[in-house]
């Protein structure tokens, strides 16, 4: 399988202390994969120099076919190559119906006047009613976001995302507070997501890797200590003393 992403050799340091410390990662164009890891391993930082925000001090960022570096690239540049990411906490305008936040979503690559002057034609009501099935929200549309529960919120900011066609969609802790019930259709949600693109979960909540039931990558201080299926890396004797402590 080519790979979409090419992570190689990445270090990055703050103050002399080294967050990412020749990291290495790949994932292909339509794989779903959890990244795990303890706290301060090194796994949002491994996101913000995917998406730009950080700029690494060492290694290759490689990305799409024929490759091209991402080092160098603004946040921007990138997301509009195609790098989603979907923050912890849900970001959905409150005030607005669900219809009108998938609507904004799918107004945003256009110019930077786009929302002001977008006007929605049939082709993008029926892209929106596609994303609401997708997201399982279709008897939420022209309900307030704000009246939305955590998991539907989150729900829909993966629609927004999704709206914009990225091909790699990096997705923090989605799973925190779900209802199990809201876990469930989360997996689903992800799964389906990762037929036609590329999904990175990180995620602490190892029942819900389990669910995922994809190839798990595990940090530890800014390193790959293991990867392969959950089985395989929590047999792992370096996983269980990380993970357990020595
Ligand atoms: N801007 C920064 N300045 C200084 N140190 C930082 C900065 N960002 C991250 N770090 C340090 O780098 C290490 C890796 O942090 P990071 O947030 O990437 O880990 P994480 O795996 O996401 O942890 P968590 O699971 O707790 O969110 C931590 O020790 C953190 O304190």
């Amino acid at each position: 399988m080519s790979a979409l992403l090419e992570v190689s050799g990445v270090s990055v340091s703050f103050d002399g202390f080294k967050a990412l410390n020749n990291l290495s990662f790949s994932i292909g164009k339509s794989e779903l994969r959890a990244v795990i890891g303890p706290n301060g391993a090194g796994k949002t930082t491994f996101m913000d120099v995917v998406t730009g925000k950080t700029r690494p001090d060492e290694g290759r960022i490689l990305w799409g076919e024929p490759p091209v570096s991402l080092l160098g690239k603004s946040e921007s540049a990138i997301a509009v190559a195609g790098v989603g990411r979907k923050f912890q906490r849900p970001t959905v305008f409150e005030d607005q119906s669900v219809q009108d936040n998938l609507m904004m979503a799918l107004s945003k690559p256009r110019t930077p006047f786009s929302v002001l002057t977008f006007k929605p034609a049939s082709v993008d009501y029926a892209r929106i009613k596609e994303l609401a099935e997708v997201i399982g929200l279709s008897a939420e549309l022209g309900r307030k976001s704000g009246e939305l529960s955590h998991g539907q919120k989150q729900w829909l900011e993966i629609g927004m995302l999704l709206a914009q066609e990225p091909k790699l969609l990096l997705v923090d802790e989605p799973a925190a507070g779900m209802t199990t019930a809201e876990r469930e259709k989360t997996t689903r949600i992800l799964r389906d997501a990762a037929r036609d693109r590329a999904v990175v979960v990180v995620e602490h909540d190892m029942d819900f890797v389990r669910k995922l039931d994809c190839k798990v990558t595990v940090l530890h201080e800014g390193s790959v200590l293991a990867e392969g299926s959950l089985d395989h890396v929590t047999g792992n004797k370096d996983v269980i003393e990380v993970y357990l402590g020595r």
